[in-house]
């Protein structure tokens, strides 16, 4: 059988394209940016043909380089940023609109208009969700309501709605595939995640036709095969799953009670429960961590929308450094922040929070507040926001994990993760392999092509680059911690 498999990683600051051999080492890879759109004030697009465009290309550089050839493909995998909409029409494959990213809060009206506490409940007993303009649902329901026309379409079937792997399966497949996985339709509000269906109460609380909705499938199943004039050879596409899960396949995260945290442009920690869905008291989302065969298996996450994307503001917005990597020796010119806080709710705020109308701010600064401090704050605050998470998951009976496996672009940064393993008292572990989402995306693939038959074939194929101790004393860490929550309650826009 052929030896490579092709991961497609769509995620909201570029697309990647890399190719892993049997043993789950890179061979080649391309990437390219994403312009962000933002026409108004919280909201934020993708433009879908750039997506395209960008997918083709970076799959054609990806496959025709360092020995790898399109023949040499055993099958693809999709990964995706999650929950992020897009509505095309079925006839020609074009969007009607812009993609109302993950990040989007237009939305946040609507949901406060929908909210009852009995509406909630029902929502996080089928969906494992709350309310709020994060999920899909309600962007659906605002490009049908907001571009002429479309609802009307829509009622006549003539619309189909993906998330960002969806409509890549109906444009790599010619259009001749509509469908995403579980672990993406559980992000939409519309899918209930314990009959594992499309639910009719949600569509019509959503106010959402259901022919507009994709089949569901398992994480590895047949997606169907490429497009020919694409790559010259149909390539069979066999994984398909949003990207913090697949991060949690890459990290092997099969075990309950394991836990990834993928530090990217927004932060995501994803515990694995097994085949038991653990509704939280704390704001905690209940997701699919990833279905094989039919079965689901269930995991806690904490989503965070402000990472990585903190240090982008830094380098965009403020003109403090030019590299996110600038960063590490910016902030070790100080050895604290002075007691400056940075809370980047510029999006709002995420778990266990849920303040849609949050927004950011920097607390603490004295006459000796330097750039060094701001820095080493911002780099501070992905730390503190993973201990709210793990607080959270505490208090919804966790035990304090063994280690907490991390990857994403900012677990380069060796303050920050000290930092965080100071925070959570937790060691933190590095793989060698930090490109877990994609390394997923073509476990999921090669598991839906018979190249892996376990689970545990992958589980050995994880290494250790670096663990990362906890150092610091418990009066400090709390006092610091303490520090944040203050500041957090003072940026909150509602208690
Ligand atoms: N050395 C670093 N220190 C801090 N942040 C970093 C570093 N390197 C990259 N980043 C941040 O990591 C993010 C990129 O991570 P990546 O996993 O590629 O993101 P995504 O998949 O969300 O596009 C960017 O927001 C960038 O600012
Ligand atoms: O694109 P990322 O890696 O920041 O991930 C986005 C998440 O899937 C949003 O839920």
């Amino acid at each position: 059988m052929s030896a490579f498999l092709l991961a497609i990683d769509q995620g909201t600051t570029s697309t990647r394209a890399i190719v892993f051999d049997r043993q789950g080492v890179e061979h080649s890879r391309s990437q390219a940016e994403l312009t962000q759109y933002f026409p108004a004030e919280g909201w934020v697009e993708h433009d879908p043909e750039e997506i395209w465009r960008h997918t083709v290309q970076v799959c054609q550089t990806a496959l025709n380089q360092h020995g790898v050839t399109p023949g040499s493909i055993a099958a693809i995998g999709i990964t995706n940023q999650r929950e992020t909409t897009i509505v095309w029409d079925r006839a020609t494959g074009k969007p009607v609109h812009h993609a109302i990213v993950w990040q989007d809060r237009r939305t946040a009206p609507l949901c406060q208009a929908l909210y009852s506490p009995e509406c909630e409940a029902m929502l996080a007993q089928k969906t494992g969700l709350l309310l709020d303009p994060y999920f899909s649902a309600t962007k659906i329901r605002w490009i049908l309501d907001n571009v002429p026309g479309l609802r009307d379409r829509a009622e006549r079937g003539e619309l189909a709605f993906g998330t960002i792997d969806s409509f890549l399966l109906w444009r790599l497949t010619g259009g001749s595939v509509h469908a995403t996985d579980a672990t993406n339709a559980a992000r939409t509000l519309l899918f209930n995640i314990r009959t594992q269906q499309w639910d009719e109460e949600l569509l019509s609380l959503f106010d959402i036709p259901a022919s507009m909705l994709p089949e569901v499938k398992d994480s590895a199943a047949d997606f169907g095969l490429t497009d020919e004039s694409l790559f010259g050879v149909r390539l069979p596409i066999r994984g398909v799953a949003g990207d913090q899960q697949a991060a949690t396949v890459g990290q092997a995260c099969f075990a309950p009670g394991m836990i990834k945290s993928t530090y990217g442009t927004g932060c995501f920690m994803v515990m694995n429960t097994g085949e038991q869905f653990v509704q939280s008291k704390n704001r905690l989302l209940t997701t699919i961590a990833y279905r094989l065969n039919g079965k689901p298996i269930y995991a806690m996450e904490g989503s965070i929308f402000i990472a990585g994307a903190a240090v982008q503001w830094l380098r965009d917005a403020l003109k403090l450094i030019n590299h996110a990597g600038e960063t590490e020796a910016l902030a070790r010119q100080v050895a604290t922040t002075g007691g400056v806080y940075l809370v980047p709710a510029f999006t709002g705020l995420g778990a266990p929070y849920w303040d849609p109308l949050a927004r950011g701010s920097i607390v603490g600064l004295t006459r000796d507040s330097g750039i060094a401090h701001i820095v080493r704050a911002a780099l501070e605050s992905v730390c503190y926001q993973t201990r709210d998470l793990l607080e959270a998951m505490r208090a919804d009976g966790a035990s304090l994990p063994q280690a907490l496996r991390v990857d994403g672009g900012m677990v380069a940064n060796n303050l920050v993760m000290q930092f965080l393993s100071d925070m959570l008292t937790v060691p933190v572990e590095r793989p060698r392999v930090t490109e877990t989402t994609a390394l997923g995306a073509a476990y999921l693939a090669g598991l839906g092509i018979g190249l892996y038959q376990s689970l545990d074939e992958l589980s050995a194929l994880w290494q250790l680059e670096r663990a990362f101790e906890p150092e610091m004393d418990e009066q400090r860490r709390e006092a610091l911690y303490r520090g944040w929550q203050d500041a957090v309650s003072r940026t909150r826009s509602r208690t």
